[in-house]
């Protein structure tokens, strides 16, 4: 590896695990050089693309598509751009969609066009500890996967879990990564910028990933009521894995972020330009879950209310 090499830190982990909530952190603090933020969303909207944005101006979307295999393409040659910027940068850091398997972005990252300019610094995997011990089958295997490839990971939102759940869930990940508990992903700069550890030849199995889940977008035209919307959260059913996007609420003026994992909904406001009375929802949903119709209805239905 050169001096030169632009050093590059790859965050992975399940739909709603803490990614973007990591990436914010990191966006926002200078120490970090010059830094570009490469974030890939799953669905037709780059929901994380935008609420990066509102931090840092140095923000590359790759959307609808897996990163690690419909886009992969569209990752070599965002790459090899970045990579030719003057000044230089100090530091590329890849958010990959909740759905992907980062072993492929390491993959990518050994590719001759990049090999001379870039290097893996640490490949971060956070963890759901609230949802990670309830995925089943294939979906289990994939967070498994996304573990497996990590030099670092964070044991996220640790504040909606015991003690001995914790405990419980660090046994199960295992003692060959770097585990740390976390709340809103917050560990010292120093454990999320290191230098990879060595990984003792250890080579992750491919799981299938992307093609388990299908995404779909919702565009409102109206606010939505405010109660009548948590209900309506509170009874999603659990093929919907994720929703994620703006919303505008009866009675006020600036829209919110809606971000909604597991049983767990949260509204923020969101800052910046956004149409007026609009909403754009993201869903990923177990593909063939047959739900986009259903979900639909109701929310137009709740549009008139
Ligand atoms: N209670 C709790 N909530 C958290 C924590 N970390 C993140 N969240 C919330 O979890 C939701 C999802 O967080 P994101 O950072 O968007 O997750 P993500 O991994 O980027 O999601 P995808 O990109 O859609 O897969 C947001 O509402 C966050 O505010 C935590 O430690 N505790």
């Amino acid at each position: 590896m050169n001096n030169d090499s632009i050093a590059v830190t790859v965050v992975s982990g399940f739909l709603g695990a803490g990614k973007t909530t990591l990436l914010n952190r990191i966006a926002q603090q200078p120490q970090h050089g010059r830094m570009a933020v490469i974030v890939n969303d799953f669905g037709e909207l780059n929901i994380d693309a935008a609420i990066i944005a509102e931090v840092t101006d140095a923000v590359f979307s790759l959307q609808n598509g897996c990163i690690c295999c419909t886009v992969q393409e569209d990752l070599l040659a965002q790459l090899v751009s970045l990579s030719q910027l003057r000044p230089r940068l100090d530091r590329i850091v890849i958010e990959c969609s909740g759905v992907s398997d980062p072993q492929r972005i390491v993959q990518t990252l050994g590719y001759p066009q990049l090999k001379a300019h870039l290097h893996l610094d640490t490949v971060i995997t956070l963890v759901d500890a609230s949802g990670y011990a309830a995925l089943e089958g294939e979906f289990a295997r994939l967070s498994r996967a996304q573990v497996a490839c990590a030099d670092l990971v964070l044991l996220n939102k640790a504040d909606l879990v015991s003690a001995a759940e914790l405990q419980s869930l660090r046994a199960t990940i295992g003692a060959r990564t770097r585990v740390i508990s976390t709340v809103q992903a917050q560990i010292p700069d120093a454990l999320l910028l290191g230098e990879r550890s060595p990984r003792n030849g250890f080579t992750p199995v491919p799981a299938p990933h992307h093609e388990l889940f299908e995404s779909w977008t919702w565009q409102g035209t109206q606010a939505l009521p405010a109660k009548a919307l948590r209900d309506w959260l509170g009874q999603l059913p659990k093929d919907v894995f994720r929703l994620k996007g703006l919303v505008h609420l009866q009675g006020n003026d600036q829209p919110f972020w809606l971000q909604h994992v597991g049983n767990r909904s949260q509204f923020t406001l969101a800052s910046g330009e956004h149409a007026q009375n609009c909403a754009q929802l993201v869903f990923i949903a177990r593909r063939g879950s047959g739900l986009r119709a259903q979900l639909e209805m109701q929310l137009q239905e709740m549009q008139g209310l």
